[in-house]
């Protein structure tokens, strides 16, 4: 199979508290979106990364990326992670898997991607995610509710693929309904189509909080 990734890299990072957007960090000298993008070109199943980002940023962009064999866009992104996946994913041509990543998560597995090449050609549509190691409960106004069944959730990770067909069919049915969502998925699944999961790993995380640099020198150095 052959796919098309939208990395998302228009985000501003307000966690991290750096005052830049954090993909453009470097990590142990490089930027966490170079990284993040190294991933891609190295799978010889992807066949074109097209990245959503803050228009201030196009040059440093450009720049980067200029002798990336596989770049075919780098769009502007919006105000939400949606809205910038949405303005790359209507100029992806011919492509009949797609294939969303943050751009803030730069350490993906060949593994990981393999599992969800697999099961999106099977299924259409196809999450990652690794099993909670806490007690998950839901609380409201500093009170339990009620404590979930741990086998049942996941905390969900990027890639997801799906078919361009369904992803695209997913954001104009959110568009045209105003949804609001976190993940790519959750589209999906309000157009009432399944969507599958396989495991993710314990270091794909995304660079959120400053705690996850520290996180993320440390699975560099057992690389
Ligand atoms: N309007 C936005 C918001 C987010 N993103 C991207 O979506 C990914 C995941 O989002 P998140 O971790 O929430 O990043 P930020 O929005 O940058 O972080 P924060 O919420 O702390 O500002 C990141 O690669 C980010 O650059 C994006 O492309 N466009
Ligand atoms: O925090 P935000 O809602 O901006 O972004 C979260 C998403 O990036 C996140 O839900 C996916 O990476 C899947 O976990």
């Amino acid at each position: 199979m052959k796919y098309t990734v939208i990395i998302p890299a228009a985000g501003l990072g307000s966690r991290m508290g750096l005052g830049f957007n954090k993909v453009l960090l470097e990590i142990d000298g490089e930027p966490v979106i170079k990284r993040t993008v190294r991933q891609f070109e190295e799978d010889p199943d992807c066949e074109a990364i097209h990245l959503a980002v803050r228009s201030e940023e196009t040059d440093i962009m450009n720049k980067m990326f200029e002798n990336s064999r596989k770049i075919a866009g780098i769009h502007i992104g919006g105000a939400e992670r949606q809205d910038s996946i949405y303005n790359a994913l209507i100029n992806v041509k011919n492509a009949e898997y797609v294939f969303v990543h943050d751009g803030a998560r730069p350490f993906v597995t060949t593994d990981v991607l393999k599992r969800l090449k697999d099961k999106v050609t099977e299924t259409g549509a196809v999450i990652c995610g690794v099993k909670t190691k806490d007690t998950l409960k839901r609380v409201n106004d500093g009170k339990v509710k009620e404590t979930l069944v741990r086998d049942e959730v996941v905390a969900v990770h990027t890639p997801q693929g799906f078919k361009y067909s369904i992803l695209r069919q997913a954001y104009e049915h959110s568009k045209a309904n105003k949804l609001e969502v976190t993940d790519d998925s959750m589209m999906v699944e309000a157009i009432g189509k399944e969507v599958y999961l396989v495991d993710s790993t314990y270091d794909n995380i995304k660079i959120t909080t400053s705690e996850d640099l520290q996180l993320a020198h440390m699975i560099l150095k057992g690389k």
